[in-house]
């Protein structure tokens, strides 16, 4: 028998336009046409299982092999086999109209969307005349008294069929490589993109005479199967040369969609140099794609790993992604479950959480700032560090200073630093008051800062250095001035024309005398809105043009130095204002340049006065 026929679908030449709208992802024509070797490889055992098939599997293996010289690629199964009848039915008309639609939801595609469906579109059979310029089937059913069907076709809407002789069961797919695809019939190439697609379909899948995969990777197995040796090692795989995970969750849900995988916690760098691309997702043990956007919540991108579920639509473009009800689900499934993780190994072993907070805290505060659902749950294991190196979560933490540190307002300050070097005259003035003073200098903690005051009842965030102790937090009883009024303006006044700067607002404080003569701060409100500037903060912010520096000095009336420089005859006191301001500029970090030449100077004759 031989039949020549012809194809009836709507679109005219749809070879054409898929060849050229696919030209940067033609390779995906073999994780097509592999999937279609397993597939049938699997239904024929299932029907065996199921006793419909009583003859012997033998051995089940899909072949992939390439003669360059005939410019050949043969992907050959032993699955089910297809009678002529059958290639009719599921070649003719499922494959030519699967490529169909294709082509029609393509051609409404604008050029950004088009990108995207790219290699996310299984677009099945037809997708090996990408690279072929005619394709040949030889395949013969596991059916008995079934003859073997020949067929083959350039692409275009014609076929032909004819009977044939084959001695074994299933398919074998010829593709007859077009010249402008010469690189598929290198070994090298395709080997690549074997182990990019097939690494772990459940077929065993042989080329050159190895086995290129793994038909039982360890996210299909239970994790009670599982050591963390398995752990790693599939980690060592999936990315060679990195640093061991921190930690990992196995995935596992069927219901209400159907979810394998196991994410990594990978050791991340002190700053936000998240990798993406890390997660790869997979249909059935099929890679996918290693773009999981919208798949994966965003805070959750830096984490590793695989993901595997048929219930993610893959063929659709992104924006429909992100309105996908399963993928919300995905979504909302997977951030829980790193939460929960997060709370267990916090729970179970505090000790080693701690050790990873370097690595994590980054990650969790991202989280806890974008994702509502993460704060509640991260909240209870969030970590704060002291300057002391000791860590607590933030209900310790506001339970630790919540005696010390109200003001008379109730309101809890919590202090911190962010360069405990820098700032460290303040550090020390907050702890000789018995205060405790947090390290927060990580790149998000200016917002996350933001956050808790937002989310903690009555508790501020204050910089050391933004006030004078006293102020920092104010207390009921406050230290009497040993100075009178007058002298107090007195001092001011020196003080002004000896620093002659417009950005230096001097005020008399009593402060305690072991506090400093002088002390430059840079108010908390100021400070941050400086910080949001600096950062970019766009729309309301420019409405403040570039913000002055505005800083306060404060002038202890309390300090010996006070009633020397009241008491000074002449330049004297001028002299001693200066250089108590300098001390102050020199504390924290500003005494550079010529008043720094001055200061020093100054310092020298006044030791020589001595
Ligand atoms: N190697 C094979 N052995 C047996 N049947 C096959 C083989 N390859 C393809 N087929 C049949 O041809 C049909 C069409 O294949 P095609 O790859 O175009 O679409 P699909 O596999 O159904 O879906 P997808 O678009 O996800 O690949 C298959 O459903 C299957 O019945």
């Amino acid at each position: 028998m031989q039949e020549k026929g012809s194809i009836s679908i709507h679109t005219e030449n749809i070879f054409p336009i898929i060849k050229k709208f696919l030209y940067s992802d033609h390779e995906i024509f073999l994780r097509e046409l592999v999937s279609n070797a397993v597939d049938a490889t699997q239904k024929l055992k299932s029907l065996g299982q199921l006793g419909e098939f009583k003859g012997e599997l033998g051995e089940l293996k899909v072949k992939v092999s390439v003669d360059k010289d005939a410019r050949t690629i043969t992907i050959s199964d032993r699955g089910l086999g297809m009678t002529a009848e059958e290639i009719k039915k599921y070649i003719n008309q499922i494959a030519f109209s699967g490529a169909t639609e294709f082509v029609e939801k393509y051609k409404e595609k604008d050029a950004a969307a088009k990108d995207q469906i790219i290699g996310q579109f299984g677009l099945g059979f037809y997708s090996a005349f990408m690279v072929a310029k005619e394709v040949e089937i030889f395949s013969k059913s596991y059916k008995d008294d079934t003859e073997g069907a020949h067929w083959v076709c350039d692409g275009s809407t014609e076929f032909s069929l004819e009977t044939t002789a084959k001695a074994d069961r299933g398919t074998d797919v010829v593709l007859h490589v077009a010249e402008d695809s010469d690189e598929f019939l290198e070994a090298a190439r395709l080997k690549g993109i074997l182990n990019k697609y097939c690494k772990f379909l459940p077929i065993e899948i042989e080329f050159e005479g190895t086995v290129i995969n793994q038909t039982a990777p360890i996210w299909t197995k239970q994790p009670s199967e599982l050591t963390d040796e398995d752990y790693t090692k599939f980690y060592q795989e999936l990315y060679p040369f990195s640093e061991p995970p921190l930690f990992w969750i196995h995935l596992n849900v069927d219901y209400p969609f159907n979810l394998t995988g196991i994410l990594y916690f990978p050791k991340v760098k002190d700053e936000l140099q998240f990798q993406r691309n890390k997660i790869q997702l997979y249909s059935r043990q099929v890679f996918i794609t290693d773009e999981v956007k919208d798949v994966v919540p965003e805070f959750l991108m830096l984490l590793h790993g695989v993901i595997d579920s048929p219930d993610i639509p893959l063929n659709v473009s992104r924006s429909f992604l992100q309105a996908d009800a399963a993928v919300r689900k995905i979504n909302t499934y997977i951030t829980k479950k790193v939460a929960d993780k997060l709370a267990e190994l916090y729970r179970k072993d505090r000790a080693g959480y701690e050790q990873k907070w370097s690595d994590i805290g980054l990650f969790v505060k991202y989280g806890m700032l974008s994702d509502d659902k993460f704060y509640e749950k991260a909240k209870d294991f969030a970590l704060v560090q002291n300057v002391a190196g000791k860590l607590f979560t933030l209900p310790e933490y506001q339970e630790f200073v919540q005696a010390n540190q109200k003001d008379k307002s109730e309101q809890t300050v919590v202090l911190y630093t962010t360069d405990a070097e820098a700032q460290h005259g303040f550090v020390q003035a907050a702890q000789d008051r018995g205060y405790d003073v947090l390290e927060l200098n990580g790149p998000l903690d200016s917002h996350f800062i933001g956050q808790l005051e937002q989310k903690l009842e009555k508790t501020t965030f204050k910089r050391v250095d933004a006030d004078t102790i006293g102020k920092l937090i104010e207390k009921e009883e406050s230290t009497e001035s040993v100075l009178s009024d007058d002298d107090k303006t007195k001092l001011q006044d020196v003080y002004k024309a000896a620093i002659s700067n417009e950005q230096m607002h001097v005020q008399v404080e009593a402060l305690s005398p072991q506090d400093a003569p002088v002390i430059i701060t840079l108010p908390e409100f100021m400070r941050r809105m400086k910080d949001m500037q600096r950062a970019g903060g766009g729309g309301g912010m420019q409405m403040f043009g570039s913000l002055p520096d505005s800083y306060t000095v404060s002038v202890n009336a309390n300090h010996p130095i006070a009633q020397r420089v009241l008491q000074a005859e002449g330049e004297a006191g001028s002299k001693l204002a200066r250089q108590a301001f300098d001390l102050a500029l020199l504390a924290q970090g500003m005494l550079k340049g010529e008043a720094l030449t001055a200061f020093v100077k100054r310092s020298a004759d006044l030791l020589a006065a001595e």
